[in-house]
């Protein structure tokens, strides 16, 4: 009999709970994540699916319990340090620069990585391959998150943190997003993707926020009774 003890999560969330404008969004979560392991957040809009993810990445910290990466608790400096370092973020705040070309607002992030040669063919991978030497204002709104989707793989780091990663993507773009997550958990990264349009993440946890507030009858309800508005 094997007395091997089971290895640590990276990522455990212990008894975590998070505040918002004093109104709490999570109470007590307790979550393992392995390599290769993927959490969804899904919930209406402003549960918090948003201020989770910031959670995670450290802009702020936990009302009750910790974050573990390793054992160790994100919020202390020496650790946080390290672990910033393993985050890869997509947010709906794009960090395009408009006057450069597509490749530069890749290959900026790569040289700051310290690593040279993937920018081209993340583009390429993501369908912007003969974009490449076009001003990025040039692009559409699908485009623009395909070349956050590009910064992802000319980075290469092991957790990412998507927020609602494929708004504005076509049904390519959509399943490109899914194959590059799957492809970077086969090789033991871990994603973390908070989204409400349905995204295909194998054996993926799924973590449905409560609404923030009791939910009235809106515009959409009085539609579908075809009542008087
Ligand atoms: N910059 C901010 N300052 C103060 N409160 C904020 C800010 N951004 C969001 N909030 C509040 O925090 C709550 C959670 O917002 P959050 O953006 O995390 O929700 P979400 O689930 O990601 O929403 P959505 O689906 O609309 O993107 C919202 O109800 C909102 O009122």
């Amino acid at each position: 009999m094997s007395l091997r003890k089971p290895p640590l999560p990276r990522l455990l969330l212990n008894n975590v709970s998070c505040m918002r404008n004093a109104q709490q969004i999570l109470r007590n979560a307790n979550v393992s994540i392995h390599d290769g392991g993927a959490l969804v957040l899904t919930g209406t809009n402003g549960s918090g699916k948003s201020t989770f993810l910031r959670m995670l990445a450290g802009f702020s910290k936990p009302s009750g319990g910790e974050i573990l990466w390793n054992g160790h608790n994100i919020t202390e400096s020496g650790v946080f340090h390290q672990y910033k370092l393993q985050l890869n973020w997509v947010s709906l705040k794009d960090a395009i620069q408009d006057r450069f070309t597509v490749l530069d607002n890749v290959q900026w992030f790569e040289v700051l990585e310290g690593s040279q040669g993937k920018s081209l063919p993340a583009l390429q991978l993501m369908g912007l391959g003969r974009l490449a030497n076009e001003k990025s204002r040039m692009l559409s709104m699908g485009q623009r998150k395909r070349l956050q989707l590009a910064r992802l793989l000319a980075i290469d780091r092991p957790i990412w943190l998507l927020d609602e990663p494929s708004v504005a993507l076509d049904d390519d773009g959509v399943k490109l997003l899914e194959y590059i997550i799957a492809e970077h958990r086969k090789k033991g990264g871990i994603a973390i993707v908070a989204t409400h349009l349905p995204i295909k993440i194998e054996d993926a946890m799924i973590m449905r926020l409560p609404p923030r507030f009791p939910r009235r009858m809106t515009l959409v309800d009085m539609l579908d009774r075809g009542g008087p508005i």
